[in-house]
């Protein structure tokens, strides 16, 4: 249970001279929920678009099980285990929750196009089995387009889970949702975890849903890790305490 899945060492980016990511290391153990908070600007979305494949690092290594990640192309990164829920995805609109999940199953597994035929038994199980952990068997037949957000979202986990990730990435999955939108996208990450073993790294802004859910949460701020531990740990540390306590936009920490 404590074996590392992900290893991300020395990471810089730099863009244009400005230093976004300035050496950071992270482990992600298998099996983890893991917490990626800092004030804004602190290069948290630099940190997964580098892991996800969407920006090169300038310096640094990042191996997934041992193999290295850094030069791939996002869908390659994808190929080898590491998937992204975007915050505007590949869903289509016009088509309905379940009809999303399928065709997300059926890009996996390689089929082109004919998704309209009738699908084989163990795709129409495994459909339902991605709605039933995100907690979408009651939508399945809205048009995906009508969805509001917390329900869009959870829709992009079950489109990411289609390509059986070992890990799975997420850019502030509860951004602009109702409390109760927020309650449920928590939950159901809760319940990926759960029921599928599924390993999350997520950046957040609001931190008490990150002290709640995250076994693991690490601070950046300013491109450098500042603090990383347990929840309780990491709400207490001084240093952590002074950047959401110190005047800093956005920042606040109970
Ligand atoms: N493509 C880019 N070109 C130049 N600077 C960038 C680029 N992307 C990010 N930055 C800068 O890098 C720094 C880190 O940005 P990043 O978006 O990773 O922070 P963040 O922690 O995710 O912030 P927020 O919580 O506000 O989303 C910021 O100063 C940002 O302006």
């Amino acid at each position: 249970m404590n074996e590392t899945l992900l290893s991300a060492r020395g990471i810089v980016k730099r863009f244009a001279g400005f230093c976004a990511l300035d050496g950071v290391d992270l482990d992600v153990t298998q099996g983890a929920i893991h917490g990626l908070i800092g004030p804004n600007g602190a290069g948290k979305s630099t940190f997964i678009n580098v892991l996800a494949g969407q920006l090169r690092p300038s310096e640094g290594q990042i191996r997934l099980r041992g193999d290295s990640l850094v030069g791939l192309a996002p869908h390659e990164v994808v190929r080898r285990g590491v998937a992204r829920s975007f915050q505007i995805t590949s869903i289509f609109p016009g088509y309905t929750v379940y009809q999303n999940v399928q065709i997300a199953l059926m890009a996996h597994a390689g089929h082109c196009g004919h998704w309209l035929r009738p699908a084989a038994p163990t795709l129409r199980e495994e459909t339902e089995r991605l709605l039933e952990t995100s907690n979408l068997l009651p939508d399945r037949a809205r048009v995906a387009g009508e969805l509001a957000a917390g329900d869009r979202k959870r829709l992009e986990f079950a489109i990411s889970l289609a390509s059986q990730p070992a890990l799975l990435l997420l850019d502030e999955p509860t951004a602009g949702m109702s409390p109760s939108e927020r309650a449920m996208v928590t939950e159901t990450i809760l319940r990926l975890n759960r029921e599928l073993g599924m390993t999350v790294l997520f950046t957040e802004h609001d931190i008490e849903m990150v002290f709640g859910t995250a076994q693991r949460v690490t601070v950046l701020h300013q491109g450098r890790k500042l603090a990383e531990g347990a929840p309780r740990a990491v709400r207490s540390d001084a240093r952590v305490q002074e950047v959401y306590l110190g005047g800093e936009a956005h920042a606040e920490l109970p």
